[in-house]
């Protein structure tokens, strides 16, 4: 049995976060485990409040997990604050991890913030550079570089600002243009872009998690990260492709499109 954690903030609605991440872990036949950084009270609507896990509860679930069911991945979501960010950077130094996917998450797709601003610093400066590979979105993108990004060329402009930060494979994800959804992968020395049909739907939340921990779970599964991206591609495509009227908002992802047992 493989074994991937994420690092990240709780979804009550269970769309996103920890939540869409455990479900996805599970879809893929891995075991997952969990460090929650945060609580939030959230549905398909918003976010109703926040409350972040103290910084030494963070370090002891790294600690439980890392002294005993040693991760073959890692996903790094929601952080939410400075204190946060640089105890997961010490664990993440401390216990040698490599195979670790960061997803920058700034804001809900409700708009409500998840991470500090003053925390923006810590998250590039600690966070960033131990990381096998990033994967903002188009908004995150532009946070992290200062620049507009519009189309294909700007994504792979700020890809390349984004590798200098420290990350040693970028993934600009285009979920936010029009069009076909193109991710730009870019490790450096060549970019590579991964295409999907464009799904006309408003039920979108927990995309950029669904996707990061399928980067995870394939890599913990012994894929290469080029591999591991397409296959998860394959399978945010199919998430969103069947995604969920529930709720009265933005509805999530579906992690049972591909199993036997659906309803
Ligand atoms: N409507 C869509 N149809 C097809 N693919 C999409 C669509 N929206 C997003 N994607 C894809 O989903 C993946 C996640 O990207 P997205 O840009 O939505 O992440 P995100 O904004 O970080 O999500 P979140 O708001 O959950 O953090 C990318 O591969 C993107 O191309
Ligand atoms: C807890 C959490 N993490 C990440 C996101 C990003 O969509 C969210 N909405 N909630």
């Amino acid at each position: 049995m493989k074994l991937a954690l994420t690092i990240a903030g709780s979804d009550s609605g269970g769309g996103a976060g920890i939540q869409a991440d455990l479900k996805t872990f599970s879809a893929h036949g891995v075991f997952g485990m969990s460090v929650i950084t945060s609580i939030t009270a959230q549905n398909t609507m918003g976010v109703l409040g926040i409350e972040d896990v103290s910084p030494d509860m963070v370090y002891l679930q790294m600690r439980a997990i890392f002294e005993d069911l040693y991760p073959d991945a890692v996903k790094i979501g929601m952080v939410s604050n400075e204190e946060i960010i640089k105890t997961i950077a010490k664990g993440l130094k401390e216990y040698g991890v490599e195979k670790v996917v960061l997803d920058p998450v700034m804001i809900a797709k409700s708009g409500d913030p998840l991470l500090k601003p003053e925390a923006m610093k810590a998250l590039k400066e600690e966070l960033l550079p131990l990381s096998l590979v990033v994967t903002p979105n188009l908004m995150e993108a532009k946070e992290l570089t200062g620049m507009e990004i519009k189309n294909i060329s700007d994504m792979k402009e700020a890809a390349k600002k984004i590798l200098s930060l420290g990350a040693k494979v970028v993934l600009v994800k285009g979920g936010h243009l029009e069009g076909e959804a193109v991710d730009v992968f870019y490790d450096g020395v060549e970019f590579y872009e991964i295409k999907a049909e464009r799904i006309n739907t408003k039920n979108t939340h927990g995309t950029g998690c669904t996707f990061s921990s399928a980067i995870a779970a394939n890599l913990a599964l012994g894929y290469d990260l080029l591999e591991a991206v397409k296959r998860a591609k394959r399978y945010i495509t199919g998430a969103i492709k069947n995604s969920l009227s529930i709720g009265h908002g933005v509805g999530p992802t579906n992690h049972f499109w591909n199993v036997e047992f659906k309803e």
